[in-house]
């Protein structure tokens, strides 16, 4: 079976306190776009990772799909074994929630190619094991998130009449070393009804609180999200904890003077 994990855009991230568990409570719009990786499952004799692509840092047994694997095995002791074969299109160290939607599709074709009968409210528990912002990609659609990330409301946003169009510059960013460097503060007014403004409205209200340290520590994201603006953008940002950068157009920009330092996605 072949699935193909999507990855998000954070429209508006506000930090808001840490927890007693060293997570952040935290206020965002997630808003799913089409960047895809692909990921394929086949029964196999024993448990096989291989990926190609983009190479994925790290042990393969940190791989978010082992993960899964290993964490649904737990309560359903017959899965058999299988080769899972993911190839990497979503740019990692992005802010994308790449891993994490990994991690999701696997869950959601666990379920359908073994009849674990998990419903979407289960799936999520397991997603949100794997981390905090998994268990978005199960239902996948817009949402207001708060808490850790993995707590949703719906909300009525729909970007379909305007192109998204997605910059990774020449930088990664881990999350762990952004949420080191942000401080966290409530907010005056909720991201909730932020998103409900006009989107010429949104440059002046909505913010994305990792911008200013990362800013400081990669300026080319700065010049990336500048561009974008030069270029037209109703809306530009910094996607979660970056480096990647979006901007909302009317029309689709002419972004050619950035394409020899970044890679560009149009129409995500
Ligand atoms: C920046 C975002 O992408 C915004 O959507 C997410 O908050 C990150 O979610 P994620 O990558 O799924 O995060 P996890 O893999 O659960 O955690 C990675 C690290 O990020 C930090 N972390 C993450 C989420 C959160 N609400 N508070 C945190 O402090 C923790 O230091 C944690 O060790
Ligand atoms: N399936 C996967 N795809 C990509 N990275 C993975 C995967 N599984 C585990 N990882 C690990 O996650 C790390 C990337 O996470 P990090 O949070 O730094 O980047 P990110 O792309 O911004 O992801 P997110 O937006 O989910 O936070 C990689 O270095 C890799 O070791």
């Amino acid at each position: 079976m072949i699935v193909f994990p999507n990855a998000k855009i954070n429209i508006g991230l506000n930090i808001i306190a840490r927890r007693p568990d060293g997570y952040h409570n935290l206020e965002t719009v997630f808003y799913p776009i089409k960047i895809n990786d692909v990921l394929e499952v086949i029964e196999a004799d024993e448990l096989i990772f291989e990926s190609s692509g983009i190479s994925i840092p790290g042990d393969v047994n940190d791989n978010l799909c082992i993960k899964g694997y290993y964490l649904l095995k737990k309560d359903f002791p017959k899965l058999p074994p299988v080769k899972i074969h993911l190839h990497k299109n979503i740019p990692i160290g992005a802010g994308l929630g790449g891993g994490s939607s990994n991690a999701a599709f696997f869950i959601k074709l666990m379920n359908e190619k073994f009849e674990l009968g998990l419903d979407a409210d289960r799936m999520e528990d397991y997603a949100r094991i794997l981390g905090a912002d998994c268990a978005f990609f199960i239902n996948n659609k817009p949402v207001f998130a708060f808490e850790k990330g993995d707590e949703f409301e719906p909300v009525k946003i729909d970007l379909s009449a305007y192109k998204i169009v997605l910059v990774m510059p020449d930088a990664h960013v881990s999350t762990a070393e952004a949420y080191r460097g942000v401080k966290p503060a409530p907010v005056k007014e909720t991201l909730y009804d932020l998103v409900q403004m006009p989107l010429a409205d949104w440059k002046r209200h909505i913010r994305n609180d990792f911008e200013g340290h990362i800013f400081n520590a990669h300026p080319v994201i700065r010049g990336v999200k500048a561009s974008l603006y030069e270029s037209g953008a109703l809306y530009a940002s910094m996607s979660g904890s970056g480096a990647s950068v979006f901007g909302i157009f009317k029309d689709t920009p002419d972004l050619s003077h950035l394409e020899e330092s970044c890679q560009v996605f149009y129409d995500v």
